[in-house]
């Protein structure tokens, strides 16, 4: 008996230290970025703010454009994925508008070719406040996205979400419901909140939509001043298992997106088929007031 492959997508998580210095964030990323590659991954993804540290208060001082002229870091990638020769979902980079000097926490995404495919702009901005623990307020400085992201691949669509992003599940089912595979998110929860959302946050998305979700972290800086990342870069398969994971140190981790696994789920439990629209057409009109 003849057994047919099954087609996997191997993906990477560079989990990489952060410095203060962008030309050796880039450098570190590329050699990372070209390392996963020889371990055979097709989509590499590297951490929300990986040129440059995560802070209110640094993001006006690190911002450089996507378009029309791209920024050194833009620049960096597109080299880095067509030597790579990889999808690569480009962390982020805190970006400038040159015309409206807007700035936006933006992950860019390069093809195989070092083709700059599309840009997510973070359309949920980190804004919280967790008393004695963690307050962060990203809409000091950022401005939000406008719109909701995806890229093709020989494996299927995938979207993209970044970090805070992942709390909101209407971004995910959208994904899936346009046929999305999976979502990756760059992402930096923290020591306050990482224990207790990340991996169930990612979890849930998996299982709401019967697809796969992976999130890139920075690795935790020992500088006691700066954003205390949780790491745990994750990747979590259609039916919530964690796959693979890691602590909060500098690693890649290295996992499969098998779609053959996420067909299997989708016939054994076909909710898909099952929603009601019919009684929750629209749950922004679901408010009592
Ligand atoms: N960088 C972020 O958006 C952090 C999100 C986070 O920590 C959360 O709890 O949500």
């Amino acid at each position: 008996m003849t057994s047919v492959a099954r087609k996997a997508l191997n993906i990477a998580l560079v989990q990489m230290k952060v410095t203060a210095n962008k030309a050796l964030n880039l450098q570190v990323a590329r050699e990372k970025v070209l390392q996963a590659s020889q371990k055979g991954a097709d989509l590499v993804v590297l951490p929300e703010c990986f040129n440059s540290p995560y802070g209110v208060q640094h993001f006006k001082d690190y911002a450089e454009p996507v378009s029309p002229t791209p920024g050194e870091s833009v620049q960096a990638l597109a080299a880095m994925a067509k030597d790579a020769r990889v999808y690569l979902v480009g962390g982020t980079i805190p970006e400038v508008v040159p015309a409206t000097q807007k700035v936006y926490n933006t992950c860019p995404v390069f093809d195989r070719q070092g083709n700059l495919l599309t840009t997510h702009r973070k359309v949920h901005l980190f804004d919280i406040d967790v008393p004695g623990k963690i307050t962060f307020k990203e809409s000091a400085v950022l401005s939000a996205g406008d719109h909701l992201t995806q890229f093709q691949t020989e494996f299927g669509a995938i979207a993209v979400g970044i970090c805070y992003d992942l709390r909101f599940p209407e971004m995910a089912m959208i994904a899936a419901r346009q046929g999305c595979i999976g979502m990756v998110y760059p992402a930096a929860f923290n020591t306050t909140t990482g224990p207790v959302f990340f991996e169930l946050l990612q979890r849930a998305r998996a299982v709401d939509n019967l697809f796969y979700v992976a999130t890139c972290s920075p690795a935790r800086s020992e500088d006691p001043k700066s954003y205390p990342a949780w790491g745990h870069s994750t990747v979590v398969s259609p039916i919530g298992e964690v796959l693979a994971t890691c602590g909060h140190e500098e690693t890649t981790v290295h996992s499969q997106w098998d779609l053959g696994a996420m067909e299997e789920a989708r016939t054994s439990y076909p909710i898909y088929h099952q929603r009601r629209f019919d009684l929750y057409p629209d749950v922004s009109q679901s408010n009592k007031n």
